[in-house]
């Protein structure tokens, strides 16, 4: 039953990993996916192409749409800089409880800010709420058919400038067929593949990295 694993994940970082040490955070969720129950984490192959990306671009703000447990969340914090702040928003109130824990076993709580409720209906009150004037840096991991709706919405509310970046997880599996067409062929987007693979298995993924040019 789907919340109960991510409760049994928790248990699992809690036993296996160490207070305030984001790598063995990541270590213990990615042993447990790996070699007790597959759940979707953007995973240890994707991550390091999610964190070379994170380190080229360097985010005073970063935007993660999709906390779902915090494996991500925790992948990006540990790399921003002192005084980086990352926004994350989750729909799922129980995904979010156990990010929240997650996040904090990691020591990264005052990095990140985890906002609760439907991503179409907060990123237009990010600028308000938290005096954000523009990402740079957004992690697509949501709903898939939320990809192209949300990329317009940020545009539109100006939380995007010149040189943002955009990575989007799951563009071939489950796959965001409309949001590649949006990124590739928008004179707006520079965009690159980076073929990987479905987290913990060997079926085709990969993350589409599209930097806005203003
Ligand atoms: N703030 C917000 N606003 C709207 N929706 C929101 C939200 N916050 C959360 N959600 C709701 C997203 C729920 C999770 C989205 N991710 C996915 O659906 C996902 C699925 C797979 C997968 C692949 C192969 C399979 F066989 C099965 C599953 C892999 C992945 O890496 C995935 O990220
Ligand atoms: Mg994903």
């Amino acid at each position: 039953f789907a919340l109960l694993k991510n409760t049994r994940m928790l248990k699992a970082v809690q036993k296996n990993a160490t207070k305030g040490d984001p790598e063995s955070v990541i270590s213990a969720i990615d042993y447990y996916c790996r070699h007790k129950e597959w759940a979707m984490n953007v995973g240890d192959e994707k991550g390091l192409i999610l964190d070379s990306v994170l380190t080229e671009v360097n985010p005073s703000t970063a935007l993660e749409l999709g906390t779902y447990c915090g494996y991500s969340t925790v992948r990006i914090a540990r790399l921003l800089s002192p005084g980086s702040k990352l926004i994350t928003v989750e729909f799922n109130p129980a995904f979010a409880a156990v990010a929240r824990q997650i996040i904090a076993y990691a020591g990264l709580q005052d990095k990140v800010t985890l906002v609760e409720g439907p991503s179409g209906d907060l990123i237009p009150k990010m600028k308000a709420r938290f005096g954000i004037k523009s990402f740079d840096f957004v992690f697509l991991d949501h709903w898939k058919d939320r990809y192209v709706p949300d990329t317009k919405l940020l545009e539109d509310c100006g939380l995007v400038s010149e040189g943002s970046v955009l990575l989007a997880d799951n563009v071939i599996c489950p796959g965001a067929p409309e949001y590649l067409k949006y990124v590739r062929n928008s004179p707006r987007y520079e965009s690159r593949y980076y073929k990987s693979n479905l987290e913990y298995t060997k079926v085709e993924d990969g993350l589409e990295k599209s930097v806005f040019l203003g």
